[in-house]
C-alpha cells in the first residue's frame, strides 16, 4: 500500500505554485543572474531589517508560551540561531554601495506589517502547530531557492551575489537547520491534530509563503 506523504510534503506540495511564482519573481532571477537594481536592494534590506526583529518577538512569544520544559530547551536552542542575518544585509549594501549602517530603523512598511501581523496572529491562536506553520516559510522558502541556483551553477566569481547564496545555502546553513527542525516538530503535531487544526495550520503555513512573494514584490514591484 502506498504510504500517505506527511503533512510536510502535503504542505510543500500545495506551495509549489507559490514556489514558483517566488522563483520567476525578477528579484529572484535578479539573484540567480547576478543583477538587482540597487533601489530594490535597498528596499529589500530596510524591510528585512524591520521583518527580522518581529520575527524573533513572534518567535520568543512562542518560547515564552510553551508550558513543556522539553520543548521549551529544544525551541531556545534554536533561538539562538534566529536573526543573524546581518551579514546577507551587508553583501546587499556592499553591491549597491550604500552604508549598510543607516538602513535600519526605516519605517515599517505595508507589506512587511502585513506578514508580521499574520505571524503574530499566528502565536496569539495559541496553538504551536500554527505558530510553527506560520514561521517556517520563512527559512524553508530560500533554503529552497538558493539549493536551486547552487544546483544551477550560479554561483561563481561572475555572481556579486556569491556569497548571499551560499549563506542560505551552505550545509547546516541557519535557514536550512531551522525549516528542518520545524518541519519535523510541525509534523509530530500534526500526528495528534484533528482535520480541522490541520486545514489552519496549512492556511497559515500558504499564507506565509504568500507574504513571501510580496515581500520580494515589495522591493522590486511588478505591478
Ligand atoms: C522576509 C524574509 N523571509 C526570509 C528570510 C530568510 N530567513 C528573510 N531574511 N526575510
Amino acid at each position: 500500500m502506498m504510504q500517505q506523504p506527511s503533512f510536510s510534503e502535503q504542505l510543500k506540495q500545495q506551495a509549489i505554485p507559490i514556489m514558483t511564482n517566488i522563483n520567476h519573481h525578477p528579484f529572484v532571477t535578479g539573484i540567480r543572474d547576478g543583477y538587482v537594481p540597487k533601489t530594490a536592494l535597498l528596499k529589500y534590506v530596510q524591510q528585512d531589517e524591520q521583518y527580522l526583529k518581529g520575527f524573533i518577538a513572534t518567535y520568543q512569544s512562542l518560547v515564552d508560551n510553551l508550558n513543556d520544559a522539553q520543548e521549551t530547551q529544544l525551541m531556545k536552542n534554536t533561538e539562538t540561531e534566529i536573526g543573524h542575518e546581518h551579514s546577507p544585509h551587508e553583501m546587499f549594501c556592499e553591491i549597491a554601495r550604500v552604508d549598510y549602517e543607516q538602513q535600519s530603523n526605516k519605517p515599517v512598511g505595508k507589506i512587511t506589517k502585513g506578514y508580521l501581523n499574520h505571524m503574530q496572529s499566528s502565536a496569539d491562536s495559541g496553538s504551536l502547530l500554527n505558530t510553527l506553520a506560520a514561521l517556517t516559510p520563512c527559512p524553508w522558502t530560500y533554503s529552497v531557492l538558493v539549493k536551486q541556483m547552487i544546483i544551477e551553477g550560479k554561483t561563481g566569481k561572475n555572481n556579486p551575489f556569491t556569497e548571499w547564496i551560499e549563506f542560505y545555502g551552505k550545509t547546516n546553513s541557519e535557514d536550512i537547520d531551522m525549516s528542518k527542525h520545524f518541519f519535523n516538530r510541525i509534523d509530530q503535531l500534526a500526528s495528534k491534530a484533528t482535520t480541522d487544526e490541520l486545514c489552519q495550520a496549512e492556511a497559515y503555513f500558504l499564507d506565509s509563503c504568500q507574504w513571501e512573494l510580496e515581500f520580494w514584490e515589495q522591493a522590486y514591484p511588478q505591478k
